[in-house]
């Protein structure tokens, strides 16, 4: 276990924004299941990237790692994928990953073949009912202890008409459309209820057409696949990742100048929208050709609907807690089931800074406050909730404490390091197992 124990400061300098996550895993998956060698660069191998790069090598993909960058964990990638999956490995531990373990089972699926899926911290008990409903109603042989991973999986997933709810995670519906355009005949994805994180099932659809498979979505109610459909091996580089520039950019509003570089103003990424949410707030932003600029700024509270972005909330409610007037978080219920219980984790960590916060059902209201007090906390085991407790850090009179801050680990391996780059004091403490 490590903890970091900062010395309140303001931040200034410039940051280079690790490669988009939510892309890479996508690339690597299209990659995988490509007739031919595809190059993916810049990539950041975190802990999730990581799970999906053996998760695919187990069935039948192979990657040759090349370093990108002597001091980060940036690499580019040469993907000899394998369109007719073979099963390398019996038993695939996606870590803690919720997209690595969502993104292969409807294709593990398809194998009729016995496999064991399975993963560690708050991924064993992270929901995947979705999958059970279409295996039960397709005849798809599985079987798990008390709904929990490990899971076993045997079974044929066939083409056709399948109903799923959008409202749990939409990493469901990505999963399906990787696996289904693979299968002999037509299928068509039905989404029961309104669909939430939009943004990210519009990510999956344009990397498959960038690796030549076509999705017809009608009004994210139907999604149409054609089937026998083949992965065209292709070069991609990742962009930028806007959920982790999203701590950066707080960073300069809370203090300092900050300049965010390596992130594309034209992108699909949903959690662009933190650029136009720090504005409503009041909060100095500038585009320039390389990404953007935040500047110490007094801002206000505002009603965020957590929706589409839900990475998003944990960081939000750090600028919420340190903004004028009150901040509401609302239809952020999906929360309770990522990394930790995030709504609880939120607020546990944010009173213990001094902020005054409410959690509800399937929200937050902070009531904003010009300072925070600072003390010690925990990470939850959740990479997000660290890096947001590191950013309020700026706005705390004392010492912050943050245990188990290695869970960053999971999606931004070099957070500490660009944290002390931008003149954040730390002291990192080893505390063994
Ligand atoms: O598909 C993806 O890359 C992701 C989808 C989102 O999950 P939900 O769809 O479960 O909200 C997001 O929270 C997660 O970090 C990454
Ligand atoms: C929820 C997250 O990831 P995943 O669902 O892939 O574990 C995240 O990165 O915040």
């Amino acid at each position: 276990m490590k903890k970091v124990e900062i010395t309140p400061t303001i931040l200034r300098g410039t940051v280079n924004i690790p490669p988009s996550k939510s892309m890479s895993h996508r690339a690597i998956f299209c990659a995988a299941l490509s007739d031919g060698i595809s190059n993916i660069k810049n990539v950041l191998m975190s802990k999730d990237i990581i799970a999906t790069c053996k998760a695919v090598e187990a069935i039948g993909c192979k990657i040759k790692y090349k370093k990108a960058d002597e001091n980060k964990e940036l690499y580019n990638l040469r993907i000899q994928g394998r369109p007719q999956m073979k099963l390398i490995n019996e038993v695939i531990d996606c870590e803690e990953s919720g997209s690595t373990l969502r993104f292969i089972i409807p294709l593990l699926a398809t194998l009729n073949n016995q496999v064991t899926v399975t993963g560690k911290g708050r991924l064993v008990s992270r929901p995947l009912d979705t999958y059970y409903h279409i295996f039960d109603e397709h005849k798809i042989y599985y079987t798990n202890k008390y709904g929990e991973l490990p899971l076993t999986i045997n079974g044929r997933l066939t083409a056709g008409e399948y109903s799923m709810q959008g409202d749990v995670s939409s990493q469901f519906i990505t999963g399906m459309l990787f696996a289904l355009p693979l299968l002999k005949g037509n299928s068509k994805l039905i989404i029961t209820t309104e669909l939430e994180s939009k943004p990210y099932v519009d990510m999956t659809i344009e990397m498959l057409k960038k690796f030549g498979v076509n999705i017809v979505n009608e009004d994210y109610q139907n999604f149409y696949i054609k089937g026998s459909q083949e992965y065209i091996a292709s070069d991609y580089t990742v962009e930028g990742d806007y959920s982790q520039a999203a701590f950066w950019l707080t960073a300069g509003i809370l203090g300092g100048e900050l300049y965010s570089n390596d992130i594309k103003a034209e992108s699909l990424q949903g959690d662009k929208v933190i650029v136009d949410i720090i504005e409503e707030m009041g909060g100095k932003i500038e585009s320039f050709l390389l990404g953007y600029k935040t500047s110490m700024s007094s801002t206000k509270g505002v009603t965020i609907d957590a929706s589409q972005c839900p990475d998003l909330v944990p960081i939000l409610s750090v600028i919420g807690a340190t903004s004028g007037g009150i901040t509401e978080i609302v239809n952020a219920k999906r929360l309770r089931i990522k990394e930790s219980d995030r709504l609880q984790a939120i607020t546990q960590v944010l009173t213990t800074l001094g902020a005054d916060i409410v959690e509800y059902t399937d929200g937050l209201i902070i009531r904003g406050k010009e300072k925070l007090i600072g003390g010690e906390v925990d990470s939850h085991n959740d990479h997000r909730i660290a890096m947001a407790v590191a950013i309020a850090s700026i706005k705390c009179e004392e010492k912050v404490i943050i245990t188990n801050s290695q869970s960053i680990e999971k999606s931004y391996p070099n957070f500490w390091e660009d944290f002390v780059g931008l003149g954040g004091k730390l002291d990192e403490l080893d505390m063994g197992e």
